[in-house]
């Protein structure tokens, strides 16, 4: 079986406060993109893992496909599989990568075992190999909360918007940037700024991980302000960085723009 993992963006994000596991509960709007990989999974005689594409950091025993395999496989008795991932979206980029990569997993190996595991319990195992894995089960724009794998149903439809995505090649550890930020309670709440007309989003939607940030690595505002120059609707960092996402009406023209970085464009569904 062959499934393409898709990466997400933060629209909002709101670290509200520490909790005593030493995680933080968040309140944000989580969407999925375009932007996948490629993933596929066969029944074989011996459990093997290959990776091409981009490189991805760490020993290749602790990738979370093979600990998604490992979880179900210890749970329900499963045969060896192979699996091939072919990594495309950038890693430690806030877009949930490798997150996506683990859920998808999941879905494959119940698909192909025919275990027969519904949402929830599919959701379960994916909160136990990270906060964001859980959302990409059902992979739909959610209201999340919680470590960020709660969810809640939100009437967020940007349908035929064009998204522009700016990974500047910096890596961002997740663990880092919590560390970076002083949790608050935020100073509106983001489901009522959400229902607003995006043209008014630019003010009241932020995402707490910008203001730590942005001072560290001065390229990501300045990445952020030109999206805005060439006409974006609303832009912002997604989940921890370092990806700058801008929304469009239409398709802008960038040929002479972010040559540097990489650029990943396409509508929204
Ligand atoms: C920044 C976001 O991408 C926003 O969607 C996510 O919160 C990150 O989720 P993730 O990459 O799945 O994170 P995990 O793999 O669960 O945790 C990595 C590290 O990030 C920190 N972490 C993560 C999620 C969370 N709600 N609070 C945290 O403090 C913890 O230090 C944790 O050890
Ligand atoms: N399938 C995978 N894809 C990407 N990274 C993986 C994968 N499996 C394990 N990892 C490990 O996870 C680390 C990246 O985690 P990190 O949370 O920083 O980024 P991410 O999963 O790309 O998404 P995000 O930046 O949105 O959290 C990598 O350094 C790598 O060691």
């Amino acid at each position: 079986m062959v499934v393409f993992p898709n990466a997400k963006i933060n629209i909002g994000l709101n670290i509200v406060e520490k909790r005593s596991d030493g995680f933080h509960n968040l309140t944000s709007c989580f969407y999925p993109v375009g932007w996948c990989d490629a993933l596929e999974i066969l029944p074989a005689s011996a459990i093997r893992f290959e990776s091409s594409g981009l490189p991805i950091p760490g020993d290749s025993t602790h990738n979370l496909c093979l600990k998604a395999y490992k979880l179900l496989a210890q749970e329900y008795s499963l045969p060896p599989v192979s699996i091939h991932l072919l990594k495309a979206v950038p890693i430690g980029a806030g877009l949930g990568g490798g997150s996506a990569d683990a859920a998808f997993t999941i879905k494959a190996l119940s698909e192909i075992f025919s275990l027969n595991l519904s949402v929830a319990t599919q959701q379960d195992y994916a909160r136990k190999l990270g906060s964001d894995c859980a959302f990409f089960i059902e992979n739909k724009p959610n209201f999340c909360f919680g470590k960020g794998d709660e969810f809640e149903q939100i009437d967020v439809r940007l349908t035929g918007m064009h998204l522009v995505l700016v990974h500047p090649g910096i890596h961002i550890s997740t663990a880092e940037a919590y560390a970076g930020i002083r949790p608050k309670q935020p100073a509106h709440d983001l489901q009522e700024l959400l229902q607003q007309p995006i043209d008014q989003w630019r003010t009241g939607v932020v995402n707490d991980f910008e203001e730590a940030l942005f001072s560290t690595y001065p390229l990501l505002p300045a990445i952020k302000t030109e999206l805005y120059q060439q006409g974006a609707v609303y832009a912002s960092m997604s989940g921890s960085g370092s990806t700058l996402y801008g929304i469009f009406r239409e398709a802008p023209n960038l040929s002479n723009n972010f040559v540097d970085f990489t650029v990943w464009q396409g509508e929204l569904t």
